[in-house]
């Protein structure tokens, strides 16, 4: 199986709701949409959202990146060599993580499909039921503690509570929440480096200190900011979380040498794809340290890639954080992973199982 063209597509779905974190307020989906065709007829689907305030990726950056860097290296490569395939994708360009994840999640697909197998059990095998969480943006408190509430009762377990704006008012919303859920739902904070080391372990400590308990708090200072998160990670019982802190391998290691943080979040838009996102997950398991996937905005093409490896690494990637198909207005892709709430299934198809993409705007 031959690859003979890529091909690029806009794939635009609307949020439920917006998106509102410390970083941004986003009301759709706007992600780049990979197509690599192959002489077989197989075609294998990626995608990419541009996530600029995190990975630096632009729509116009990614598609770039892909046609001049990536694209010319992969013609006429057969999708049975996949070591090489990705090894040629990790090395065309610095950086450009997102264009990268979404050229691999392709290529992984085909693989799969090449072997008439659902993409999981390529990967390892494993259960192919998951459960994800779903965020909760930041907000004021009566509305937050309204959606968290409207969550638990569509049937929710695990919340994503996004905090990092003003820490009083921060305090006062996982509080609010907290008396709101409590025995209900698990509460993991994500405060996408909105605080300081020193607000960090303030906040953590009162919240400690008034009993509510948290599962672990994601990312609580700046990316680039380590003896910050690790100051925290000394002072407060809450598990921390590097989610801006780690994009691939190599950083993961310093991380977890330098004791940084108690637990990865991995994400496809962050490694640079599946392969990466591997080698992560073995190096986290090879120190005894859990993983979290998760995911930018983006639809059930990419976050099914993501879900086909929770699964298959399901021993060191515990918790998972697939929420994007839930936050869209609909399903834009007739698939084999069904987001049904909280509960992600996987069918016995090959690949990905993307049988169709309604709403594909091609690009030339
Ligand atoms: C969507 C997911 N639950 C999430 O919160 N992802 C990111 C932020 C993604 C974005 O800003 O697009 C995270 O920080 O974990
Ligand atoms: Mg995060």
């Amino acid at each position: 199986m031959k690859i003979t063209d890529i091909k690029f597509a806009m794939l635009r779905v609307p949020l439920k709701t917006p998106f509102k974190t410390a970083l941004r307020t986003v009301e759709k989906v706007e992600d780049v949409i990979v197509i690599v065709e192959t002489d077989t007829g197989h075609v294998g689907y990626g995608e990419a959202p541009a996530t600029a305030v995190i990975t630096g990726d632009t729509h116009g950056s990614i598609i770039e990146a892909i046609k001049t860097m990536i694209k010319p290296k992969l013609i006429g490569e057969e999708i049975e060599d996949l070591n090489r395939i990705t090894h040629l994708i990790q090395g065309s360009i610095v950086k450009n993580y997102s264009a990268k994840a979404a050229v691999e999640i392709a290529i992984y697909d085909l693989f799969a499909q090449r072997y008439n197998t659902p993409l999981y059990k390529i990967l390892g095998g494993g259960e192919p039921t998951i459960s994800t969480d779903i965020t909760i943006s930041v907000d004021y408190i009566d509305k937050m503690v309204k959606d968290s509430i409207d969550a638990v009762n569509q049937g929710f377990e695990t919340l994503k509570i996004k905090v990092g704006k003003d820490i009083g008012v921060d305090i006062e919303r996982v509080k609010a929440i907290y008396a709101a859920v409590e025995g209900k739902a698990l509460l993991r904070l994500d405060a996408n480096q909105g605080w300081t080391a020193k607000e960090a372990v303030y906040a953590l400590t009162k919240l400690e200190d008034a009993g509510v308990r948290l599962e672990l708090v994601e990312q609580p200072v700046k990316g680039y900011d380590l003896e910050g998160m690790k100051y925290i990670t000394e002072r407060v019982h809450t598990p921390v979380m590097a989610d801006e802190s780690t994009f691939g391998p190599k950083e993961v290691i310093d991380l977890i040498k330098m004791r940084a943080a108690d637990i990865i979040n991995i994400k496809l838009m962050k490694t640079g794809g599946i392969s990466n996102a591997i080698r992560i997950a073995d190096i986290a398991e090879t120190f005894d340290v859990q993983c979290m996937i998760g995911c930018m905005l983006e639809t059930s093409i990419s976050v099914a890639a993501a879900a086909h490896l929770a699964v298959a690494k399901s021993h060191v990637i515990t918790k998972v954080d697939l929420d994007g198909p839930s936050l869209c207005a609909f399903d834009p892709v007739v698939g084999n992973v069904k987001f049904n709430g909280a509960e992600i299934s996987i069918e016995n198809t090959p690949g990905l199982g993307i049988k169709e993409i309604k709403g594909l705007e091609m690009l030339r």
